[in-house]
């Protein structure tokens, strides 16, 4: 099996003659926790959008899971494995815990789960599969209470749950941790070093202790292109980041 789950060649996306992603060569390896940094505009939401199928990128192609998913749809990557945290926008607020993630369970089954002739077994199983999410994301105590009621942080937690139940080889998380107090902050980082465990997780992420704390190998992105990657002793170290966040002046 090759090491890397995924891969991208050339990847570029263009707005008119402005090129968010000039030419990304990406490689995520299996099994590890793999961070996209970089300054405002860098083009890290781009590349994100571009992986789960948000976006059509104007050149280059993506490899997942040794397939190339350059054209897929964004629901038949999330069938192959990928799957994106979901934001807290998208949360039914006045379902609870346990609803929300049932729900998501039952999406992996598509409009099959609107069919007259779908059974309790599988109705069962999403409850299941939704009650082991909440052990998971250890939101047991609020299992009952409604996606409205959680604190910031808790919600931020359910969308990663809402991720978990589509069973996914990989998980793609877009700032988990913006707009969290930083009481909340520990949580998420071990929630995500656990997931790392045995998920592949690639994750964009600001907070910088988070990410030096528990990622593998760190991506450092700079005007639509990749500027270095390295482990976090190497990124952390090298002058050209920053450089790249303090602009001219911090060389
Ligand atoms: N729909 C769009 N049309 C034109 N330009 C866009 C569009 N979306 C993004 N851009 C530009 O592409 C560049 C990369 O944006 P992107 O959101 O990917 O950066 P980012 O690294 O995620 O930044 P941030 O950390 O601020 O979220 C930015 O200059 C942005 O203004």
């Amino acid at each position: 099996m090759n090491d890397y789950i995924l891969e991208t060649e050339g990847l570029g996306l263009r707005y008119g003659a402005f090129a968010a992603l000039g030419s990304v060569d990406l490689k995520i390896r299996r099994g590890s926790i793999h961070t996209v940094i970089g300054p405002n505009g860098a083009g890290k939401t781009t590349l994100f959008h571009c992986l789960t199928g948000e976006r059509k990128p104007s050149s280059g192609n993506i490899q997942f899971a040794g397939t190339n998913i350059t054209s897929q749809a964004a629901h038949k990557r999330v069938a192959a494995g990928m799957s994106r945290s979901f934001q807290i926008t998208s949360l039914f607020q006045n379902l609870s815990v346990h609803e929300n993630l049932r729900l998501a369970a039952q999406g992996r089954d598509g409009l099959g789960a609107l069919s007259f002739w779908y059974s309790d077994q599988h109705r069962r199983e999403h409850s299941d599969k939704a009650d082991e999410v909440i052990e998971r994301i250890k939101l047991g105590a609020v299992a009952d209470t409604c996606a409205g009621e959680l604190s910031h942080g808790q919600q931020r937690v359910l969308e990663v749950g809402m991720a978990l139940c589509s069973n996914p080889q990989m998980l793609l998380l877009d700032e988990p941790t913006s707009g969290m107090g930083v009481d909340d902050i520990p949580v998420m980082t071990q929630l995500i070093a656990e997931l790392g465990r045995d998920h592949t997780v690639m994750l964009i992420e600001h907070n910088m202790r988070l990410v030096m704390s528990i990622s593998d190998r760190i991506t450092v992105m700079h005007q639509g292109n990749i500027l270095i990657e390295g482990d976090p002793d190497e990124v952390s170290g090298d002058k050209r980041v920053k450089k790249a966040y303090l602009g001219e002046s911090g060389s």
